[in-house]
């Protein structure tokens, strides 16, 4: 059978593979461990995202750059500190034919060392400022951990913005309206509902000075997973790398002096198309939100077969042709697949796999009554609809196929974030597939003993039980929306049982990816 052989709800990791792998949106780059080839369904989703936020950061007056894909280990030096953590993730040029390099480079992982000298050469005056500037590309981490497409590859598509601006609060406000942005990717074109917040200091991207995030979640699993970040990089990155202005405003009789630009970097990669994916999908395969789909309605004949005569089924297919044109002229990506040799069942099962959002049957009898029946993807509602008004039923059932998947994973994300004032809550919330929102210090010591706290010990396990012992809670974001009642700073203790320290705000946990 062309089906999913693996249920969701049993075998969640075999599914998704299964779904990326049958649903020819992915395919194993099998000369390597960890690259995956992106089948044009992929590539038509990352474009739709990709138009999507390009004409939006270009009303940010956001210019877009393409810079060299290798870094010099004397760039890399610059930002050593942080670096040092991901060094296990650098892929490494050390030849050229038969020839050592005189000195390797290294294959992007991100562009902060490979850009920034050049922010230093360009930026001199605070006229300079604010330069902005994005690249879509790809990038290399050599992960240790195991793989999974769209989730965890090697080498990945995204985006990365990198900005500077002249204040602190100038450099904030761009982070929130790309985070905005970032939000709406999810929510207005994958139907994904996300938590706008701040990273911990523990979580944060630890060059950068503070991390907005926008956080998903997975109901199959009950994690949290990271759906994209902005930084305010502070003046970190321009102390390393000496981006500086001279100070517009001296104070009177102060000789001139040199301000650090305050810096940001934004990205969004295909990671996005793996959330969805697991979210939407279902035991039939791939389901698609409508604003996404290269496909958003099929069209079957039904109801021809031997007895029908090839006048009557060349008829038949004119008409499959008029119905298309309708759909076109109304904005809707629509076709027919009048493949010979497959019956409408199989064609059924064939392009649910695929998740076309919406499928129409066509035959004699429907022509008769110049009707067409449909059959949604995300429900399996079924109903008919009169040919004279597909042009304008067929784009609102699209747009309310599409609210109607954001509302469901909306209802299901908003139940299960469960807010705790008591810690033996935790663990069985955890256990029920949520995530927390707790009293929290803030602190990355205690979020360490958190994390320790909830991990499952090994002798609790069952003797000669193979289930790994459950995984720890890490934290996920602080949310911009703190849940009733507000902490009051000195008032609340943190809910970790072994930290005497007060609570600083509402902190979101859960088990993640
Ligand atoms: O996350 C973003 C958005 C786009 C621009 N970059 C930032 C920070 C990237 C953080 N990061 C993430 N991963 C890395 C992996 C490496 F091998 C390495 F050398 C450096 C890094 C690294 O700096
Ligand atoms: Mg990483």
């Amino acid at each position: 059978i062309i089906g999913i052989t693996v249920s969701k709800a049993e075998n969640f990791s075999g599914w998704y593979q299964e779904v990326v792998l049958k649903a020819e949106m992915i395919e194993y780059y099998n000369e390597i461990s960890g690259f995956f080839i992106l089948r044009p369904s992929s590539m038509y989703i990352w474009n739709t995202i990709r138009k999507w936020f390009q004409e939006r950061i270009e009303a940010l007056d956001v210019e877009e750059a393409s810079f060299p894909m290798f870094l010099s280990s004397k760039s890399l030096e610059k930002e050593k500190d942080h670096v040092e953590g991901f060094a296990p993730e650098l892929a490494w040029v050390t030849k050229a034919g038969d020839k050592d390099l005189e000195v390797p480079v290294a294959v992007r992982p991100t562009s902060e060392a490979v850009m920034y000298p050049y922010y230093s050469k360009w930026i001199r005056s605070h006229r300079d400022l604010p330069l902005r500037l994005n690249q879509w590309n790809s990038v290399v981490r050599w992960e240790a951990k195991q793989t999974t497409p769209f989730l965890r590859a090697r080498e990945f598509l995204w985006q990365e913005g990198h900005t500077a601006h002249l204040t602190e609060e100038l450099a904030g406000e761009e982070v929130l309206q790309i985070l905005e942005l970032y939000a709406g990717v999810y929510e207005q074109l994958l139907a994904v509902p996300v938590v706008r917040g701040r990273k911990t200091e523990k979580e944060k991207f630890a060059g950068g000075y503070y991390t907005t995030t926008v956080e998903g979640y997975i109901p199959s699993n009950g994690r949290g997973i990271q759906g994209a970040t902005s930084h305010c990089l502070g003046q970190n990155f321009s102390k390393m790398f000496d981006i500086t202005v001279e100070d517009p405003a001296p104070k009177a009789g102060d000789k001139a002096k040199h301000i650090h630009v305050w810096q940001n970097s934004w990205g969004l990669s295909t990671r996005v198309i793996g959330v969805m994916v697991m979210i939407h999908g279902d035991d039939k395969g791939l389901v698609l939100p409508p604003r996404i789909s290269k496909l958003q309605v099929v069209i079957i004949p039904v109801g021809i077969n031997k007895s029908t005569t090839p006048e009557d089924k060349a008829k038949h297919y004119d008409q499959l042709q008029e119905l298309k044109d309708t759909l076109k002229k109304a904005g809707v990506r629509a076709d027919y697949d009048i493949r010979d040799g497959y019956t409408p069942a199989w064609k059924f099962n064939d392009w649910e796999l695929k998740g076309v959002p919406l499928r129409l049957e066509y035959g004699p009898k429907d022509a008769a009554k110049s009707v067409v029946s449909f059959a949604r993807r995300d429900t399996g509602e079924k109903g008919t609809i009169s040919i004279s008004d597909l042009a304008k039923d067929i784009p609102a059932l699209l747009e309310t196929i599409q609210s109607d998947m954001y509302n469901k994973a909306e209802k299901s994300f908003r139940a299960h974030r469960i807010v705790i004032s008591k810690w033996e809550e935790v663990i069985p919330a955890l256990d029920a597939k949520n995530v927390v929102l707790i009293p929290h210090c803030l602190k990355e010591k205690c979020e360490d003993k958190v994390k320790d706290l909830t991990t499952g010990k090994q002798e609790d396990a069952e003797a000669g039980e193979m289930k790994a012992p459950s995984m720890g809670m890490k934290s996920l974001c602080i949310p911009f929306e703190q849940p009733e009642p507000k902490i009051v700073k000195g008032e609340t203790k943190c809910l970790n049982p072994e930290c005497e320290a007060f609570a600083e705000a509402w902190c979101m946990f859960g088990r993640s990816y």
